[in-house]
């Protein structure tokens, strides 16, 4: 697609319309923009914008050679046609969601990420496949009998094929379920990082796993990775990576995964469902908001990302301002200030930089589900020394005393990992009578 010129345009209600987002989202999706347009009115039933600024439009298309018209409005599938019509021949209109599946589908490299750009494709279309085919009948084929049948079959077909992609995606939301499940009992807290596309979610994942050894776990946990990828683009990180990290006491495995981004539909959403669990699934969120944006920009990613997280998520929420490097202390505490009801108490840090990372993981270990104190007396046997280091590495051993008959162990860990220990320690005393 590199190459291919793009026009941008937008039109509000009120106020003036911004287009530095959807020209970002454009050059994501490997657009050259060569030109753009606003308009404040309210929308027009047949075009979206008035009927004026789609000559306007088409006179820019025509000067800068566009291939692609990327509007930043919800379009109906009628106003998609109309503006069409009004274009040089072979123009596409591309509207922000067909946008923003355009680059999921470029960036989506496993097989949950394809399986969810084609559900949210499909979606998309369903509601457009009768509009479509009446259209075509209408423009093309006016005797055309099969037609009516045809956008029956065609909608049926994409209900079934939804049906399809929904049932395998929810048996790889079964297994990673299932792998949560296995990692917490191994001992490990489970970590999420979230915030809107672009926020520096990678950049900080690498800054805590930097010293980390991956490769051990490998087997263990097999959709580990070694690279998170970083890029100044608008939903780099589309899949879900997860590394270790090492943030002091706690066993903490830390998931880095896709962007939020504002105005996206609620099917879009549903859609990335199965990797936005592993953010509503955690023990905890780290919320990961750009402090170098004006305050009022911060303010509606916060919404955004509130809202995203808002019905679904069940882990408790620390709110990163990253970037800290690109800000001064003084505006970086008034932005604090003013953001205090959306983000309270959160934790100034740069990523890029390694600025704070340490008060960060304090902040990690202090938020998440807290670890009990646990004394055991485990009689000795031959099995003995493997359950101490079972305890080793599940929780966090304070005090270890051996005498002839016994070990006695005082340690910190999750109140399910105890339970177990305690078990363990019953299974030996058994074993040793
Ligand atoms: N100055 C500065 N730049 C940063 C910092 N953290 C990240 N960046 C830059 O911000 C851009 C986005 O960083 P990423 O880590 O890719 O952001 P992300 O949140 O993972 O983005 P997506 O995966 O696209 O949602 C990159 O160009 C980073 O180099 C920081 O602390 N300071
Ligand atoms: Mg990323």
């Amino acid at each position: 697609m590199t190459g291919t010129k793009a026009v941008v345009a937008k039109r509000v209600d009120t106020g003036s319309a911004d287009l530095e987002e959807i020209t970002d989202l454009a050059r994501s999706a490997g657009y050259d923009v060569v030109g753009s347009l606003t308009q404040t009115r309210e929308e027009d039933a047949a075009y979206g914008f008035g009927k004026g600024k789609v000559d306007e439009l088409a006179a820019v298309v025509r000067e800068t050679d566009a291939d692609v018209v990327v509007v930043d409005n919800r379009l109906g599938p009628y106003q998609t046609y109309n503006i069409g019509q009004k274009l040089p021949e072979g123009v596409e209109v591309v509207d922000r969601f067909t946008l923003i599946l355009d680059i999921f589908g470029q960036r989506a490299h496993t097989r949950k990420a394809q399986l969810q750009v084609e559900l949210a494709e499909l979606r998309y279309e369903l509601p457009r496949a009768a509009a479509k085919a009446s259209l075509a009948k209408r423009d093309e084929r006016p005797g055309f009998m099969g037609l009516g049948e045809y956008d029956e079959s065609r909608e049926r077909d994409i209900k079934s094929q939804i049906a399809n992609i929904k049932q395998e995606l929810d048996a790889i939301a079964d297994k990673e379920e299932t792998r949560r499940a296995e990692r917490r009992e191994s001992g490990f807290d489970l970590v999420a990082l979230a915030g809107y596309t672009n926020a520096g979610k990678s950049t900080l994942m690498r800054r805590l796993a930097e010293d980390l050894d991956v490769d051990e776990n490998e087997d263990l946990h097999p959709d580990l990775q070694t690279t998170a990828e970083s890029q100044d683009e608008l939903f780099t990180t589309l899949g879900t990576t997860t590394r270790r990290a090492d943030t002091g006491m706690r066993n903490v495995l830390l998931t880095d995964t896709v962007g939020f981004v504002s105005n996206l539909p609620h099917w879009l959403v549903e859609s990335f469902q199965s990797t936005l669990d592993s953010v509503y699934r955690a023990d905890l969120v780290l919320l990961v908001v750009d402090a170098s944006e004006p305050v009022e920009e911060m303010r509606e990613k916060l919404v955004t990302c509130h809202d995203t997280l808002y019905e679904r998520n069940e882990a408790p929420i620390v709110t990163v301002l990253n970037k800290a490097d690109k800000v001064d202390p003084e505006e970086l505490e008034e932005k604090k200030q003013a953001l205090t009801a959306l983000a309270p108490n959160p934790v100034v840090v740069s990523g890029l930089t390694g600025e704070n990372v340490a008060e960060l993981c304090e902040r990690i270990e202090a938020d998440l589900p807290e670890w009990h104190d646990e004394r055991l007396m485990l009689p000795m046997t031959d099995d003995t020394m493997s359950v101490v280091s079972w305890i080793h590495d599940h929780g966090h051993v304070d005090a270890e005393e051996y005498t002839d008959d016994n070990v006695m162990l005082e340690f910190k860990a999750r109140p399910e990992i105890i339970e177990k220990a305690r078990s363990k320690a019953a299974d030996l005393s058994v074993a040793a009578n």
